[in-house]
């Protein structure tokens, strides 16, 4: 990835700034708005006829979905969610009444469970079974279980597995994000990101994001706690070798929007269709 090529860069045609600083913990990118808070990039497809991956990972909360399908519409490139099948996972063994604590029995069902994924950033849709799920996933019931089923190494196995061949099948032109895309998933994509935020503003957007109905406990549990339990499998709070950081605590959602596209441009050569 051409991190390099990234510092201190001004956009000529917009006046938004990337700028990155590199240390032994890796290369984080700024982000200066442009005059009047234009976006730098509206974004159009990149690369088009081959491959571009981006890879995002992140703690909860820190809008990894929400930004993922955002840049997704913007590059015109397919999206998935990778959390949304841990989560699925999940659904499946609670409704069946599975001991979550029974390895083989979770990795069993991980390995038969019939799943139906959107990866279009314009239609969310789970369905597990039969049983359309998209908005069960996200109830805070699944956000406490899901941490179980995740460190299931058997179940992460099988939907690596799962998350490549989708890449394959959309011919690896796909916005992918979770917690091990940059480290396992997908270490070769084109272009790998950490988006990050810190713990206070993400319990703040995730309280807001479920209408105030949680405690500051229920909040600390779903984002806090569970981010400690994942990181027992994953590696989502330092960003790996080559992976570039982009810290949201102080950029609103179009901010952190364009910093993200900024990042693209600047690691594939940031030429849009026909330019
Ligand atoms: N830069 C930002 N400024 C303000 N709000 C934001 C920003 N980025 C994301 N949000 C909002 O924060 C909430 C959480 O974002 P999102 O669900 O995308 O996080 P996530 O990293 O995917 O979380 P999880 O891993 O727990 O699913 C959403 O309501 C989203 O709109
Ligand atoms: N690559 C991933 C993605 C997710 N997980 C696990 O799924 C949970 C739900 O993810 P969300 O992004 O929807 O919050 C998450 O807490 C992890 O347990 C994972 O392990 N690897």
């Amino acid at each position: 990835m051409a991190g390099t090529a990234m510092s201190a860069r001004q956009d000529a045609q917009h006046g938004g700034s990337l700028s990155s600083a590199s240390t032994s913990e890796g290369t984080s990118v700024r982000y200066t708005p442009g005059p009047g808070g234009r976006p730098a990039h509206s974004g159009q497809p990149l690369r088009v006829g081959r491959p571009l991956v981006v890879a995002i990972d992140g703690p909860s909360g820190s809008g990894k979905s929400s930004i993922s399908k955002e840049v997704a519409r913007r590059l015109r490139l397919a999206y998935l969610d990778t959390g949304a099948m841990y989560r699925a996972v999940a659904w499946d063994c609670l409704e069946r009444g599975l001991d979550l604590a029974d390895g083989a029995l979770v990795e069993a069902a991980a390995r038969a469970l019939d799943l139906e994924l959107s990866t279009s950033a314009d239609a969310e849709r789970v369905v597990v079974r039969g049983h359309d799920v998209t908005a069960a996933i996200r109830e805070p019931r699944i956000s406490s279980a899901v941490s179980a089923v995740a460190t299931n190494l058997g179940v992460r196995d099988e939907l690596i597995r799962r998350q490549r061949a989708l890449l394959a099948a959309h011919g690896r032109r796909m916005v992918v994000e979770g917690r091990d895309i940059t480290t396992v998933v997908a270490r070769d994509a084109e272009v790998r990101l950490l988006l990050t935020a810190s713990e206070e503003a993400r319990m703040r957007r995730r309280g807001a994001q479920l209408g105030g109905t949680q405690t500051a406990e229920q909040l600390h549990e779903q984002v806090v706690a569970r981010d400690a339990k994942d990181s027992t499998v994953a590696s989502f709070t330092q960003a790996a070798d080559g992976v570039f950081t982009v810290d949201s605590s102080d950029l609103d959602f179009d901010q952190t929007v364009d910093a993200v596209l900024g990042v693209v441009h600047a690691a594939v050569g940031g030429r849009p269709a026909g330019a």
